[in-house]
């Protein structure tokens, strides 16, 4: 378990700038094998709590806590101890171009002063791993962006850490790179049993990897939870982004305009049928969208039902059905989120 405690990170302001506060109180648990997804908008502070997460950065106060001991306290070698218990795959990949692909990987078990054969050992079964058996003797330059960053990953376990940190890993990918390299972080989160972090601005690495998610603002967490329950919370603003169903075409009232989720098997049902059949309900489907969200199909629908409507009635529909959830009125729109 990784807990963060009231973290606090006060830059010193250059030249005549006052300082700044990236972090102001943040608090975060994020349970063994997890993969938990950080996001935000641009200078919420989410680069700062991944360089205090991975021990580059000191926090002003507050405690980060993995397992029972408290790294937000340590220094000289017990910090750099403290540094191989956590991974950390870069967007730009970072690898050393005048290194084979093995000695990249060999690279942190040599920093670490591990015997040469043991490294090699390592190295070659974390190639196996992440697909790259034969490229070892292979340099960076001549491996696509997704080779790359799986020598990236591979680098990044090479120390067996606890905790896999991926900073905007597969920003400088294609979609379908994207992709492969997401199921990559699934397949070494479950094989290994590390727990991962992600910072992202893609809902798609969201919706495809993570299983819980926080939202930064402005220095502080103003959402957390499991994704499953953040999409079938009709309050959570991230669970809007993750399905959204878009802007009203005919640019209607949004007063008596509802948005309905549907999770689970119960989204691919007759459950609008049954609305309308059990309302005796006047209703126009405005916008919609079914999303895969991890394993849990997620439906949404916003819909627009006559003026006059016994808004009492629909709330008690859906009440009696544990599958959907219920919101009046217009969606939430997050800023610092893509496709
Ligand atoms: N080394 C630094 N010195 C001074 N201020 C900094 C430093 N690093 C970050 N900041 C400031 O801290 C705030 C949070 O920045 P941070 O980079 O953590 O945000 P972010 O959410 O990662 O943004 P982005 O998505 O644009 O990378 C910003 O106001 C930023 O200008």
């Amino acid at each position: 378990m990784i807990v963060v405690e009231n973290l606090v990170k006060t830059y010193p302001g250059a030249g005549r700038a006052g300082e700044v506060t990236a972090l102001r109180g943040v608090s975060l648990q994020i349970p063994d094998g997890e993969i938990y997804g950080i996001v935000g908008p641009s200078g919420s502070g989410k680069s700062t709590l991944l360089r205090c997460l991975n021990l580059l950065e000191k926090p002003t106060s507050g405690r980060i806590l993995l397992g029972e001991d408290d790294l937000s306290t340590l220094s000289g070698a017990q910090l750099r101890a403290a540094r191989r218990r956590i991974g950390t795959v870069f967007q730009q990949f970072n690898l050393l171009h005048s290194r084979t692909v093995l000695r990249n990987v060999e690279f942190p078990l040599e920093v670490a002063g591990v015997g040469k054969q043991q490294r090699r050992t390592r190295a070659l079964e974390l190639l196996d791993l992440v697909g790259l058996s034969g490229k070892e003797e292979t340099f960076p330059s001549q491996l696509s962006g997704g080779q790359q960053q799986r020598v990236g990953i591979a680098r990044a376990l090479a120390a067996e850490p606890e905790v896999l940190l991926c900073d905007e890993a597969t920003s400088a990918l294609d979609p379908d790179t994207t992709d492969q390299v997401l199921d990559l972080v699934a397949e070494v989160n479950r094989r290994l049993g590390v727990t991962v972090v992600v910072i992202t601005h893609e809902l798609g690495v969201l919706r495809r990897i993570c299983t819980s998610a926080a939202r930064l603002d402005a220095g502080r967490v103003v959402e957390t939870g499991r994704i499953v329950d953040l999409v079938a919370d009709p309050d959570s603003a991230l669970g809007h982004a993750l399905v959204p169903v878009g802007t009203d075409p005919s640019a209607g009232s949004s007063a008596d305009t509802a948005l309905v989720t549907a999770i689970g098997e119960a989204a691919h049902g007759p459950w609008l049928a049954d609305m309308i059949r059990t309302l005796d309900a006047d209703v126009a489907v405005v916008g919609g969208r079914v999303e895969q969200v991890g394993s849990v199909t997620v439906g949404r629908m916003r819909l627009r039902f006559v003026e006059g409507t016994d808004r009492a009635h629909v709330e008690r529909f859906v009440a009696e059905r544990p599958y959907l959830s219920l919101a009046w009125g217009r969606e939430t729109e997050l800023e610092g989120l893509t496709e």
